[in-house]
Parts: C-alpha cells; sequence; structure tokens
C-alpha cells in the first residue's frame, strides 16, 4: 500500500508536500515524529476522514468499511460492562477470531476475567485501551489503524496491546499502521519506523 503525492497545508502553514509513504504487510507499520509532525493527520487520510487542506494519492488502500481505525484517547460508552463491550463488537464480527486465536483467551484470562462486570467508566485509562484494542482486533478487516495506542499504558499493559497489534500481522495477514512516541515498545517486534519529520525533510 502506498500514498504518493501527499500534501496538506493549512493557509500559509506547510505540513507535508509532495511525500510518498509506503506500508508493508509483513511488519507493523510505525509512524513516528515530534508533537505536531502530522502523523494523526496522515492517519486520518488513509482511513478516510475528509480533512481540508490534505491531498494525496492512496494506491491500494482498503475501501472504508473494510478498515478499523483506533482514534488516539477513544472512549467508548461509559455505563456498559467490559462484557457489554465485548460483547458489541461480537455483533459486528462475531467471536470465530477470538476462538481461534490463542492471544484472545490469553488476554482474556489474565485480564478481561478479572474486569469482566465493571463498567468501562470505572476501569483505568490503559485497562480501558486493553478493552478498546482487543475489541478492535475482533473485527475483521483488512486494514487496521491504531493512533497511539500505548499511550498512558504501563509497560505490562502496552506489551498486551502490542503483542495483540502484532499478532494481526504474524497469524491474520493483516495490514496495520500505528502511530507512538515509545519506540522502545516495539523492541523484539518486526516493524518498519517512518519517520515523518525526516519525510518532510527529503522532499524539501
Ligand atoms: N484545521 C486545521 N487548521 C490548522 N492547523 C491544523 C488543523 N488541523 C490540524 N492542524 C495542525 O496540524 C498539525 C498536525 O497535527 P496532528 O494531529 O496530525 O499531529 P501529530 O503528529 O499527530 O501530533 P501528536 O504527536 O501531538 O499527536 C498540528 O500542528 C495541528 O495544529
Amino acid at each position: 500500500m502506498q500514498i504518493k503525492n501527499y500534501s496538506v497545508h493549512y493557509g500559509d502553514r506547510v505540513l507535508a508536500e509532495n511525500l510518498q509513504v509506503d506500508f508493508s504487510s509483513q511488519v507493523i507499520n510505525v509512524i513516528s515524529g515530534a508533537n505536531g509532525s502530522g502523523k494523526t493527520t496522515l492517519l486520518d487520510f488513509i482511513a478516510g476522514i475528509e480533512i481540508k487542506g490534505a491531498k494525496g494519492q492512496k494506491i491500494d488502500v482498503p475501501k472504508q468499511q473494510d478498515i478499523a481505525y483506533q482514534l488516539q484517547r477513544s472512549h467508548f460508552f461509559p455505563t456498559l460492562t467490559v462484557a457489554q463491550t465485548i460483547q458489541m463488537y461480537h455483533r459486528l464480527s462475531g467471536e470465530a477470531v477470538e476462538n481461534n486465536e490463542a492471544i484472545f483467551q490469553i488476554i482474556k484470562r489474565e485480564v478481561l476475567d478479572k474486569i469482566w462486570h465493571v463498567k468501562m467508566g470505572q476501569l483505568s485509562g490503559g485497562e480501558r485501551q486493553i478493552i478498546l484494542t482487543y475489541g478492535q482486533c475482533l473485527l475483521d478487516r483488512k486494514l487496521y489503524v491504531f493512533d497511539e495506542p500505548t499511550s498512558g499504558v504501563d509497560v505490562t499493559n502496552a506489551k498486551i496491546i502490542m503483542k495483540l497489534i502484532n499478532s494481526l500481522v504474524q497469524k491474520r495477514q493483516k495490514l496495520v499502521i500505528l502511530t507512538t512516541h515509545n519506540l522502545e515498545q516495539l523492541i523484539d517486534l518486526p516493524v518498519r519506523i517512518i519517520h515523518i519529520d525526516s519525510l518532510s525533510e527529503q522532499s524539501n
């Protein structure tokens, strides 16, 4: 998958100019860069959120209905329990993936079962992030996009989230793109790091 001739202009401010970004289906594609460098803007563009000022050519980007996009600090219904939240994802996706993939069963046993009847609004930020990532990974899509999925998450929970995301690539041959400021959490994982700032420098 590729984005070509990608430019973002906000008035006089040029965030990107004629960039080309290639994504691989063999590894986790990680977009890194400073605050405000345009990581979320690029994810929004890929996911089909229309952004005034952004344009580019999408090559082999799946249709919008084949993309799962998890926003940064996404919130779910705070009064639903974990069980009800997972049930909602099941209604969207069926239970086949959960039953076939060992990683789901491990996380269910080690993390979810302990908080199964707790309301989403009562969970810690890190716990909520695991539930939402778990739910996203239950969906059966071609492309999965995660905006800072481990932001504000402790080391143990970040590892769980990254294991889930990695299973999309390794076990289910899905295309995965994520952004992060925590490159150290990617050690030992098959990743391709795309430094958005240096892409901009190359095009200047
Ligand atoms: N509608 C808009 N008009 C002007 N500037 C905008 C608009 N939308 C976004 N921006 C600017 O674009 C820049 C890129 O934003 P973006 O959210 O993509 O950054 P980011 O790399 O994801 O940052 P962070 O690491 O802080 O999450 C920011 O400086 C933001 O202020």
